[in-house]
C-alpha cells in the first residue's frame, strides 16, 4: 500500500486527479496539500468508500513550512500540479516567473520530508520545472534521478486521440503503439508513429498535409484548450486523466507490478542519471540532459528506457523534429538550472 501526496490538490487538475487517486485500491493514504481549500477537497473525497485515508493540509501563512512537511512525511509518491496555468496569448515559458519558485520550494520540502519519494511534476513550464527540481535535490544532496519524472503523458494521450481519428482506429488501441518524446511545449514535442509496422502502414496512407496537421495538433494541443477556455485556464480534466495514467504506473510498480506495454508512456527525465542515458544523450541528443523517453519502471523508479533511435524506427522527418526540439529545450533547461544557483533553500 502506498502513501500519495498531491501538492496543488485544490486546483483544476488537483481536484480530479485526487479523485482518481482516491479510487485507486493500492493507495492507503492520500495527503492533499494546497495553499487554499485543501481541507474542503479532503473532506469531500474522504466520504468515498475506498481504502485511502484522506487528509487535507493547508498552511496558516506563507512562513508556515510545518504543514507541508506533515503532508509529505512518509510519502512514496508526490504529484505536483501546483502553480498558475496559461491564459490566451501566453506561452508555457511565460509561467516561469511564478511557477519556478513554487516548484523550488515544494521540491525543497520534499527533499527534507520524504527524500525517497517518487516525484511527478505537472506544473509548467515542465521543460524548466523538472531541471529546477533536479537542481534543488542535488543541492540538498538527495537527488535520485530515477525517481524524478516530468509528466508528458498528455502529449501521448493527445497523439493517440488525434491519430486514431485520422487513421480510423480506436484511440485506446494506439496506446503502446506510438510514442511522444522530447519536451512538453510546442515544437519540443516530437510524436513518433513508425514504431510498429501496422500503424506505420496506416500513417503512410495519410497525405503530407494530414500528417503535418497531426504533428501540429499534438504539439499545440494545449493551445486549443487554452483558447476554448478563454481565460479560465488550461487543460485540467484531460490532464488529470493523463497524470493519473502515469501515477497509476508508478503506484503499480511500487506494489511489484511490471510494465506489459511494448512502448510504455514517456516521461521527461534526467538522462545522465539513468542506465545508458548518457550514451543516448551524447549519440543522438547533442548532450541534452533532460528529454522525454518511454520509461520502464520498477519499484517506483526508472529501471530502463526504450531507446527511440534503436527501437522506434525514427523516420528522417521525425529526426528533424528532434533537432528542432533540442534547440528549444536547451534554453529552457539552462533557465531552470540557473534559477536554482544562488537560491536559498
Ligand atoms: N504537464 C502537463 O501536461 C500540464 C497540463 C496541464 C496543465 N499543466 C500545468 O499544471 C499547473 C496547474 O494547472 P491548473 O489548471 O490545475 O491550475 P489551477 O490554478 O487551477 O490550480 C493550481 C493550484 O495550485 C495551488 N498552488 C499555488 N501555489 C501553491 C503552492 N505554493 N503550494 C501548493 N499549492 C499551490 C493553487 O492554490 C491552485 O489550487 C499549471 O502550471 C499548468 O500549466 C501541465
Ligand atoms: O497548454 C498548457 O498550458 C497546459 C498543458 O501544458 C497542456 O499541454 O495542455
Amino acid at each position: 500500500m502506498v502513501k500519495v501526496t498531491v501538492c496543488g490538490a485544490a486546483g483544476g487538475i488537483g481536484q480530479p486527479l485526487s479523485l482518481l487517486l482516491k479510487l485507486n485500491q493500492q493507495v492507503s493514504e492520500l495527503s492533499l496539500y494546497d495553499v487554499v481549500n485543501a481541507n474542503g477537497v479532503a473532506a469531500d473525497l474522504s466520504h468515498i468508500c475506498s481504502p485511502a485515508k484522506v487528509t487535507g493540509y493547508q498552511p496558516s501563512s506563507k512562513e508556515d513550512k510545518d504543514t507541508i512537511h506533515k503532508a509529505l512525511v512518509n510519502s512514496d509518491l508526490v504529484v505536483i500540479p501546483a502553480g498558475v496555468p496559461r491564459k490566451p496569448g501566453m506561452t508555457r515559458g511565460d509561467l516561469f516567473n511564478i511557477n519556478a519558485s513554487i516548484i523550488r520550494d515544494i521540491v525543497a520540502s520534499i527533499g527534507k520530508a520524504c527524500p525517497k519519494a517518487a516525484i511527478l511534476i505537472i506544473s509548467n513550464p515542465v521543460n524548466s520545472t523538472v531541471p529546477i527540481a533536479a537542481e534543488v535535490l542535488k543541492k540538498l544532496g538527495v537527488f535520485n534521478p530515477k525517481k524524478l519524472f516530468g509528466v508528458t503523458t498528455l502529449d501521448s494521450v493527445r497523439a493517440e486521440t488525434f491519430l486514431g481519428e485520422l487513421i480510423k482506429e480506436t484511440p485506446s488501441s494506439l496506446k503502446g503503439q506510438i510514442s511522444v518524446i522530447g519536451g512538453h511545449s510546442g515544437d519540443t514535442i516530437v510524436p513518433l508513429v513508425h514504431a510498429t509496422a501496422l500503424v506505420a502502414k496506416k500513417v503512410s496512407g495519410l497525405s503530407k498535409s494530414q500528417y503535418d496537421e497531426f504533428i501540429h495538433r499534438v504539439q499545440f494541443g494545449g493551445d486549443e484548450v487554452v483558447k476554448a477556455k478563454n481565460g479560465a485556464g488550461s487543460a485540467t480534466l484531460s490532464m488529470a486523466y493523463a497524470g493519473y495514467r502515469f501515477a497509476e504506473k508508478v503506484i503499480g510498480s511500487l506494489n511489484g507490478q511490471s510494465e506489459n506495454s511494448e512502448i510504455p508512456d514517456s516521461s521527461y527525465i534526467y538522462l545522465p542519471g539513468v542506465p545508458n542515458g548518457k550514451e543516448l544523450s551524447q549519440k543522438h541528443l547533442k548532450n541534452a540532459e533532460f528529454f522525454s523517453v518511454p520509461v520502464i519502471l520498477e519499484n517506483g523508479q526508472i529501471k530502463s528506457f526504450v531507446n527511440p533511435f534503436d527501437k522506434l524506427n525514427v523516420s528522417s522527418e521525425e529526426s528533424k523534429l528532434v533537432d528542432v526540439a533540442l534547440d528549444g529545450l536547451q534554453k529552457s533547461i539552462d533557465q531552470g538550472t540557473s534559477f536554482v544557483t544562488g537560491s536559498k533553500l
